[in-house]
């Protein structure tokens, strides 16, 4: 087994994945992502973005291949080990908002860092700063019914970047907005990720998304293509990319 290059935090090698009726989902996908890094995972749909970053978040083992952490073989690892990687180590954006129905905004933002062993008071005070930032800190005491969908979605990416995670899994995260809400929230994001050096790894088929990450890795039918990078633009937050099918 040889390790990984020292400045990825997260690295796959060959990995395979096939779910349980045998539809193939991953075939081979190898790479790295680098410590701070925003990675836009991109492709059309079921070309396996969300199987991939599920992998890489340990919620899943491939068949075959490996995902390393730092220098943590996640593949070997026991399931209560990857339960407690993923708490401690990784935050999570699904593309529809799932919170705890019985708790409110505040509550729930704060959960995971509770769970984690904040006191009540640190968690809540870093949940309402995300909140405020997020343009719902006026909705922190309402529970999820009495919520928006795109309000939803602003208190789950509250709580995942209250954590301060050292990856940041985001599955089409802006699904739910509007596209005019999509930038603010896309801005909130990379920025806290930059100032607090958190690595992003996104998946996403909107372009808008795409453009806002350092490097783009473009899927195909559960296999890597070609990545074509453009000239960083003064103007936008990240770099875009450009895929050839090969
Ligand atoms: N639970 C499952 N059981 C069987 N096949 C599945 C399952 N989930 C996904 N697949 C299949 O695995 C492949 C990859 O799916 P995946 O959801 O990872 O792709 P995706 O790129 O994230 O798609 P989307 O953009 O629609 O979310 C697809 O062919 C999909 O139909």
């Amino acid at each position: 087994m040889v390790d990984p290059p020292d400045n990825d935090v997260l690295w796959a090698r060959s990995l395979h994945f096939q779910h349980s009726d045998g539809s193939p989902a991953l075939s081979g996908v190898s790479f790295g992502v680098r410590e701070g890094e925003i990675l836009a995972v991109s492709g059309p749909r079921g070309s396996g973005k969300t199987t991939l970053l599920r992998c890489l978040a340990g919620l899943v083992t491939g068949q075959r291949g490996e995902v390393w952490f730092n220098s943590v073989p996640v593949h070997t690892m026991a399931p209560h080990a990857r339960e407690r990687l993923r708490r401690d180590r990784f935050g999570w954006i699904d593309p529809s908002p799932v919170l705890v129905p019985e708790l409110n905004a505040l509550e729930n933002a704060a959960l995971p860092l509770m769970l984690r062993g904040t006191s009540r008071e640190r968690a809540r005070a870093a949940a309402l700063e995300w909140l405020v930032r997020l343009d719902v800190g006026d909705r922190s005491r309402r529970r999820p019914h009495e919520m928006k969908q795109a309000e939803r979605q602003r208190v789950t990416i509250a709580r995942a970047l209250a954590q301060a995670p050292t990856v940041l899994f985001a599955d089409e995260p802006t699904a739910p907005l509007h596209r005019a809400d999509r930038a603010h929230v896309l801005r909130t994001l990379t920025t806290a990720a930059r100032s607090h050096g958190i690595t992003v790894v996104v998946a996403t088929h909107d372009v808008e998304t795409a453009a806002i990450a350092d490097r783009t890795l473009s899927l195909l039918d559960g296999r890597c293509v070609n990545t074509v990078h453009l000239p960083p633009v003064a103007e936008t937050e990240g770099r875009a990319a450009c895929s050839l099918s090969v």
